[in-house]
């Protein structure tokens, strides 16, 4: 494993610093303070000596107390004590965040975290964050055992969007080794987590058992696996950006066109079901359970009505497009509403002056939009209205069916009745008999799905 001696080490800090500095962020803006996320651990410690010396910007300092550890009040007050005692304009923040100790709470913690520094950072800030080259070969050999794909063994990314901001790993290549060493010269001091020789962690048992092993057979081991991993990063990226431009072009998130999935091969239909799929639920489907989807419900009889229910999701085909529907959108009951009022919300109107705007009258007293008379609810059975354009009332059943509108989501499509007459199916369709005339005030139906 290539080491960096300390000046080596300080010069690659600051050049990176710089490259990044003058490299247009995502809006070709300049880079307004640096954030350090502080734990108080070795890494953090290193950076934070590192960034004070080689800036003029100004510096926030960012601590997370997750309350977890019996130390987590000393953490805190020590990262406090490093700020203060450079006796520079340093802004220190730290935050406490609830983590409940059930199931995986290193998970948890570490969600907390990123959640809380993607609140806090501004534009134009960038946050520093201490990984290095042992945290990015531990993780990978991590996700190795767990059976990730790709995008999963990729290492992490040196910079990335994070909320406002942008974040910045500028040690990622740096080995653990070549810190200690920094800090030990420097004298600088720094926390242990008492946990971190605990071998019940896996990275804790990779780091003491698997890590050392390797090492002392291939010395710089750690540095191809890196490199390995950036080449593996950028592949990922660029499937990514591929994928992404296949799913514009064939229609949204929430569902996909299975007639242009059909002409792809196999593999490439696999992988792409994968990629939606973690796009829209937000997490990976196995490898059983995505061979399960395409073979039977993307393959499935067009009326067969199948469903695979993944976690929080089900996934259905409806013609020609597989629909990912999170379970609390269908477990709606389709009861009618008695009071939903017309307020903002997932549902509101907007007065506009537009052609396509229902015309609706004030009441006696002269208020516009009477609750009392106008309503949002959902399909009862039965209703009809005559859409603009058309020279027949239509059932309303027959009217959806004829738009492809998927059979589970007519019952949850907001309809607008005034004095019990359907009006607007969301923003679908209006009534003709409640058409403005062009150019003059009307209401519009906005549906935020
Ligand atoms: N409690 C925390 N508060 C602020 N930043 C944190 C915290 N925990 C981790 N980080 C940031 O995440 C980076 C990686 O964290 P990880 O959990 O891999 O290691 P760590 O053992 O906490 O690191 P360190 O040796 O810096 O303490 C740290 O270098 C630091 O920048």
């Amino acid at each position: 494993m290539s080491s960096y001696s300390d000046t080596d080490l300080l010069s690659h800090f600051s050049s990176l610093l710089n490259v990044f500095q003058n490299e247009p962020l995502q809006k070709q803006q300049t880079i307004k303070a640096w954030c350090v996320a502080f734990s108080g651990g070795l890494d953090s410690r290193v950076l934070l000596h590192l960034l004070i010396t080689s800036t003029s910007l100004p510096v926030r300092v960012i601590h997370i107390h997750h309350g977890i550890s019996d130390f987590a009040d000393d953490w805190e007050n020590f990262c406090r004590d490093t700020v203060v005692a450079y006796d520079a304009d340093i802004e220190f923040i730290s935050k406490r965040v609830a983590v409940d100790s059930s199931g995986s709470f290193e998970e948890k913690a570490r969600q907390a975290r990123y959640q809380v520094f993607e609140d806090l950072l501004g534009e134009n800030e960038v946050l520093l964050m201490g990984h290095h080259l042992n945290d990015q070969v531990e993780t990978f050999f991590q996700r190795l055992v767990r059976g990730a794909g790709l995008s999963g063994l990729a290492g992490m990314p040196k910079s990335r969007p994070l909320g406002k901001g942008q974040l910045l790993r500028p040690l990622l290549e740096v080995p653990r080794a070549s810190l200690l060493k920094y800090a030990q010269e420097r004298e600088l001091s720094w926390v242990e987590d008492e946990s971190n020789d605990s071998l019940d962690y896996d990275r804790n048992y990779i780091r003491h058992k698997i890590a050392p092993s390797f090492l002392s057979r291939w010395p710089s081991a750690f540095t191809s696996i890196a490199r390995s991993l950036s080449v593996a990063r950028q592949d990922s990226e660029s499937l990514s950006f591929y994928r992404d431009q296949w799913l514009v072009v064939n229609r949204s998130l929430t569902e996909l066109n299975l007639a242009a999935l059909g002409e792809l091969p196999r593999t490439e239909q696999l992988g792409l079901l994968s990629y939606w799929v973690r796009k829209r639920a937000g997490h990976s489907m196995s490898y059983d359970q995505l061979t399960s989807l395409l073979n039977d419900v993307v393959m499935s009889q067009q009326d067969a009505q199948a469903v695979l229910r993944v976690g929080a999701f089900e996934f259905r085909r409806y013609q020609q497009a597989l629909y990912a529907l999170s379970i609390t959108d269908t477990e709606f009951d389709g009861a009618w509403s008695q009071e939903i009022t017309l307020q903002p919300g997932q549902v509101h109107i907007e007065r506009l002056p537009d052609g396509s705007c229902l015309r609706l009258e004030p009441d006696d007293q002269g208020v516009v939009f009477p609750e009392n008379r106008c309503l949002i609810g959902y399909r009862q059975g039965g209703e009809r209205f005559k859409p603009v354009g058309d020279h027949h009332t239509r059932e309303l059943k027959k009217w959806l069916q004829a738009q492809g509108v998927a059979p589970w989501l007519r019952s949850q499509i907001p309809l607008l009745y005034c004095n019990q007459q359907l009006v607007a199916v969301a923003d679908l369709a209006v009534d003709q008999a409640f058409l403005c005339q062009s150019g003059q005030m009307g209401w519009k139906v906005i549906w935020q799905r």
